[in-house]
């Protein structure tokens, strides 16, 4: 396929050998992480999720590193997004959509093209798909052969999270085992009794003789950031069924709010292919250029096609996003809103690590659900940067994590990501709020 040479921010400075064009012929030979149709189905479940018969749950690493794609942790971020689900499907009598950020999530947008430690600056980590963490010139050096890495890993990531969420693994009827391997916590404990619950039902509807063999597999989908075209444009293929081209990299991708340019590659690329797409929008969007990039990526206005990704900070959400959704609304776009409560809310703790209170991310959700209900649209899904591991990444929650704990286990390449616990005192929270959106 021939893509128009158009501005693409953030694409890094590979070297000028004929590597990256060798690796992407190699890319462009390998088959599909995910087959067309199973994105026609997502695009579906998310068109259920823009009219409030179903709602999105979107998590996982900020950015995934090769060596930590070892079948615990992906079993753990699997289990965890599990739980939560389990929580919000109970909680609000509602179907969960699941997704990871997984299997692909492994390149990032920096805010600034170095890093200085001491007197040493160097080019910024972009990813283990660019570069490596180590913080030394031949680490920081962007090198190709990462793309077909990131390919390959993500292949066994995508491979293990199918055999757990088709193999029996996911079945409801182990709605306790999921908490196994977990510490023992507060949320785990309300966990617990929610899992309870779960059974007492399902017991009552095997004794009613209902047909459990749906409940053996669950759908779950995968996603990352489109952030790098040179990954993502070889593995762009023609569906034999239809003719559309599709991103086969993943299930679902988004454009970040570092990339939306409406004259640039990203946006070109995701209207192009027939995937369902997400674009994130920050706090200083014009809602004049939302509508131009629904024009672009959506113009036929096909539900569940398109994903707004809000992420506009806890003091920022309830004047900010009123007047886009008021636009979109007011244009007859079926979107589907989404909140990302991680993205506006980082800021440095005084111990120097970049984090994000607990609290910050329940309120920006709560104003999200608060915009929603008042302008009578539907708050559709929210977005998260999670880890099944009890790191202490980002502070408060029940567990009260200080800032004086964030050097524990402060183990993210990126972003500060909530752990096992915080994550679901967060689904329990979300499934109130959601239960009453449906009041
Ligand atoms: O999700 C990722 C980060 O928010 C993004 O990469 C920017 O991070 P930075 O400001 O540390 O570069
Ligand atoms: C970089 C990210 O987000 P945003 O584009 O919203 O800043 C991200 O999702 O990790
Ligand atoms: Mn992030």
């Amino acid at each position: 396929m021939q893509w128009p040479d158009l501005p693409t921010a953030q694409r890094p400075s590979w070297p000028q050998d004929g590597s990256l064009e060798r690796v992407r012929e190699t890319l462009a030979s390998y088959p599909p992480l995910v087959f067309a149709g199973e994105c026609d189905v997502l695009r579906s479940r998310l068109a259920d999720a823009a009219r409030g018969e179903a709602f999105l749950l979107q998590g996982g690493d900020c950015a995934e590193m090769f060596d930590s794609a070892t079948a615990d942790n992906i079993r753990d971020r699997v289990k965890t997004i599990l739980q939560m689900a389990a929580v919000l499907t109970y909680g609000a009598s509602t179907p969960v959509i699941k997704m990871g950020r997984i299997a692909g999530q492994y390149a990032k947008p920096r805010s600034k093209d170095t890093e200085t430690r001491g007197d040493v600056t160097l080019p910024a980590y972009r990813g283990d798909m660019v570069n490596d963490f180590a913080f030394s010139p031949e680490a920081r050096r962007p090198d190709p052969d990462r793309l077909a890495r990131a390919y390959h890993t993500s292949s066994a990531t995508l491979n293990l999270v199918r055999a757990f969420t088709t193999g029996g693994f996911a079945d409801l009827r182990h709605v306790h085992e999921w908490n196994r391997g977990f510490i023992a916590n507060s949320a785990y404990a309300r966990y617990e009794t929610t899992a309870r619950d779960i059974d007492r039902a399902m017991r009552f509807m095997d004794a009613c003789g209902a047909d459990f063999d749906a409940m053996r597999t669950v759908e779950f989908f995968a996603s990352h950031e489109a952030l790098l075209l040179d990954y993502e444009q070889p593995l762009t293929r023609i569906d034999s069924r239809t003719g559309n081209p599709y991103a086969t990299s993943g299930h679902f991708v988004w454009v970040g709010e570092r990339t939306r340019q409406l004259d640039g590659a990203h946006l070109d690329y995701v209207s192009r292919i027939h995937n369902p797409v997400g674009v994130k929008l920050g706090p200083n969007v014009d809602p004049d250029e939302v509508l131009r990039i629904i024009d672009k990526v959506d113009p036929d206005r096909e539900p569940g096609r398109l994903t707004f990704i809000t992420r506009m900070g806890a003091q920022t959400v309830r004047d900010a996003l009123p007047p886009v959704v008021e636009k979109v609304t007011a244009s007859g776009a079926k979107v589907v809103w989404v909140s990302d409560p991680m993205h506006g809310n980082t800021f440095e703790s005084s111990t120097g690590y970049k984090t994000r209170e607990f609290d910050d991310v329940v309120e920006e959700v709560r104003g999200f659900f608060e915009v929603h209900q008042s302008l009578g649209t539907i708050p559709g899904g929210i977005h998260v940067e999670l880890t099944g591991n009890d790191v202490t990444e980002c502070l408060g929650g029940s567990e009260k994590i200080l800032d004086a704990d964030l050097e524990k286990r402060y183990e993210t390449a990126c972003d500060p990501r909530l752990n096992h616990q915080q994550s679901l005192e967060l689904s329990f929270l979300v499934a109130e709020m959601l239960s009453q959106r449906l009041a």
